[in-house]
């Protein structure tokens, strides 16, 4: 089975690397294609995968082609490859805003298509992804795709109504997830750590309370309550983030990505 990818960032890079570690896929096996050199030589030396600025070649190679390139860049793109797809191709777009009605537009109401979100903690096979299809898309070929998916994580089939607040809560989070780790940080900084050392526990802290809420199924408030002594130190920190508007910062910034993604 072939894999291509048209676009070769940030995106594409976390998934081909989590689908290698994983070795679900062979290196042999992906063909990618990229606008630069720069790229195209940069991701055949990191990942040892067939690179080409021929997008119509990847096309024409792939079993499962992943559209991975920004959603500005589609109108130019899928109607450079329209003509070349494979009838049995599975076309996985992994585009923010870009639904299943606009690229059956762009590419043909016959393909068979996945539209997913994935985010780029898929690096380090820690992904999470939401995947919708289009009436084409067998249970058997759904299958197929949610395997590779899963190579790098965690993916549920979601409808597609619901793909967008898959951007908003996993798609664009890591990058609130990151803001919150640097502020962190800086807090333990403020507290005389050196900055090397206030990234690896900020980070651990966040991975292991992560961690706790999966594998204990317990409600996110108790494991607050597990944490927050009367009259000490964290209910001192939770009553600031209380004041400054914390929890409601982040509803309104899921709500702005999921509204991006609905204008895009
Ligand atoms: N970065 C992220 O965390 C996530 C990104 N996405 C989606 O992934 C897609 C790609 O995003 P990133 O990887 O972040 O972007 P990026 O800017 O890092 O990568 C885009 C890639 O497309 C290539 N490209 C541009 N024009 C091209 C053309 N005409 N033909 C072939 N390749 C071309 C570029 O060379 C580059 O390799 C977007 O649609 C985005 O919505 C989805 C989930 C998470
Ligand atoms: O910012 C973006 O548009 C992309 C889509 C989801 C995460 N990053």
């Amino acid at each position: 089975m072939k894999i291509g990818f048209i676009g070769l960032g940030n995106m594409a890079k976390a998934m081909i690397g989590g689908m290698l570690s994983k070795e679900i896929v062979r290196k042999e096996d992906i063909i990618g294609s990229a606008k630069t050199e720069h790229t195209l030589d940069q991701v055949n030396q990191m990942y040892g995968i067939m690179t080409t600025s021929d997008n119509q070649l990847v096309a024409k190679e792939a079993d499962i082609l992943f559209l991975a390139i920004k959603p500005q860049f589609f109108g130019e793109v899928l109607p450079e490859i329209r003509g070349v797809l494979r009838k049995e191709a599975l076309i996985v777009s992994i585009a923010a805003g870009k639904t299943i009605a606009d690229i059956e537009g762009l590419l043909s109401a016959d393909i068979k298509l996945v539209r997913c979100m994935p985010n780029t903690p898929a690096l380090v096979g820690e992904g999470c992804t939401g995947a919708c299809r289009n009436g084409h898309v067998s249970d058997e070929e759904m299958e197929v795709c949610m395997k590779l998916l899963r190579s790098f994580g965690v993916a549920e089939e979601v409808p597609e109504r619901l793909i967008n607040a898959v951007a908003g809560v996993s798609g664009c989070s890591p990058a609130y997830v990151f803001q919150f780790l640097e502020a962190l940080a800086d807090g333990a900084v403020l507290a005389g750590m050196p900055r090397k050392q206030a990234y690896t526990f900020a980070a651990q802290a966040v991975l292991g309370s992560a961690k706790l809420m999966l594998e204990t199924g317990k409600h996110p408030g108790e494991l607050k309550d597990m944490v927050t002594s009367p009259a000490g130190t964290t209910i001192e920190g939770v009553r600031v983030l209380e004041e400054k508007g914390f929890r409601g910062a982040v509803i309104d910034a899921v709500k702005a990505s999921v509204e991006k993604s609905e204008n895009m």
